[in-house]
């Protein structure tokens, strides 16, 4: 499959920079406005970045708590990496503990605890040298993982197609390229996607604030809609597929992302457009049989109250503000990873691309 992609062109965002002695996180609470950096010089300074969103979206939240593990291991006083393992295992836990539902978390501290057993069965070894190698192998991986994504999703879409995406899955949300935005952007690319709506993606504006600046960056053109204007739109027929990326994708297909998904892909499947889940094989869970069992993370219902600080709702008003929803897997046509596509995902098909 030929690759038509210049991809120094979507370089310029990188959200997540390890400098040596800190990591630097692009702080996306406060864009598309002000571009900062949100210097962490320990591991509980990049949980609680996590926990307030000043880093968000599944592969980015494991790379960044990967990071947070190289900086509890450079305050950790040990002579090796067994005596170093249990005492870095509270830090491990309150970076997990940062957000429930993305799976890349875990997974991303898995590998990080894999790695210090490995240095600890190498005579000699630097064990923090071992888990620096590690989370810049987590980083590297899902910038290439990206890339494949990107081209192999694209290859679903025919020419002249419309495409709808919801939140941010770009190279904010990963180490680069992006997810369902890296086919958006292999699509474009390839001219095969004539047209492109982002969702606003309320209530924090992940869409809005965030997917609609990087396509400004990128020179793509694409059209913001309200989160309630997309059954409208595809309606009209100007949508072939909804594209979207994933938090958690369990042995089934089902697929937890972005509250409002789930809406799309009824709506989607009602009028006859295409939905594609796309994400690393880092977002897939093997071990949740089915989305009933995964923890949707519910947040402050303040931020239903006000737009752009704001306040916009009376006082008193109650609210529930659950921030992921589940996708069941007979609502999605593809799931794409760096593995390959699944096709009307199932248990089988899951199984037969990502084992177990
Ligand atoms: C490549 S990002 C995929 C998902 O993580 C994304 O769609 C999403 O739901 C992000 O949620 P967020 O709450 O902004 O972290």
């Amino acid at each position: 499959m030929t690759d038509p992609i210049d991809y120094a062109r979507y370089d310029r965002i990188r959200p997540i920079r390890w400098t040596g002695d800190a990591l630097e996180l692009l702080d996306q609470r406060r864009l598309p406005f002000e571009v900062e950096y949100l210097r962490c010089t320990s591991s509980d300074a990049v949980a609680e970045a996590i926990r307030t969103l000043a880093v968000r979206g599944a592969p980015a939240i494991g790379i960044a708590a990967a990071w947070g593990v190289v900086l509890a291991a450079r305050d950790c006083d040990a002579a090796g990496a067994s005596e170093a393992s249990p005492r870095l295992e509270p830090a491990l836990q309150r970076l997990n503990a940062a957000r429930p539902t993305a799976v890349n978390l875990a997974w991303a501290l898995a590998r990080m605890r894999a790695a210090l057993v490995r240095a600890s069965a190498g005579e000699g070894m630097d064990w923090r040298a071992a888990l620096e190698a590690e989370a810049r192998a987590i980083e590297t991986e899902d910038l290439a993982a990206n890339r494949a994504m990107g081209v192999l999703g694209a290859s679903l879409i025919a020419p002249g197609s419309g495409v709808l995406t919801h939140c941010n899955t770009g190279s904010l949300a990963t180490a680069g390229f992006g997810t369902a935005l890296g086919v958006i952007r292999a699509g474009v690319a390839s001219g095969d996607i004539a047209r492109v709506y982002a969702g606003e993606t309320r209530p924090w504006q992940q869409g809005a604030r965030l997917t609609a600046w990087e396509l400004m960056q990128d020179g793509i053109a694409a059209t913001l809609i309200a989160d309630s204007a997309a059954a409208h739109l595809m309606k009209t027929g100007v949508v072939q597929w909804v594209v979207v990326g994933a938090d958690r994708i369990c042995a089934n297909g089902d697929t937890a992302n972005k509250i409002g998904t789930y809406q799309l892909a009824i709506s989607a499947r009602h009028h006859g457009a295409k939905f594609m889940v796309v994400a690393p094989s880092s977002t897939v869970d093997m071990d949740t049989a089915s989305g009933e069992s995964i923890e949707i993370e519910e947040r402050d219902p303040a931020e239903l109250f006000a737009i752009g600080g704001t306040r916009t709702v009376a006082e008193g008003v109650a609210a529930w503000n659950p921030v992921f929803d589940v996708t069941p897997h007979g609502l999605i046509d593809a799931i794409v990873t760096e593995k390959g596509i699944v096709e009307h995902p199932q248990t089988a098909s899951m199984q037969a691309m990502f084992g177990r």
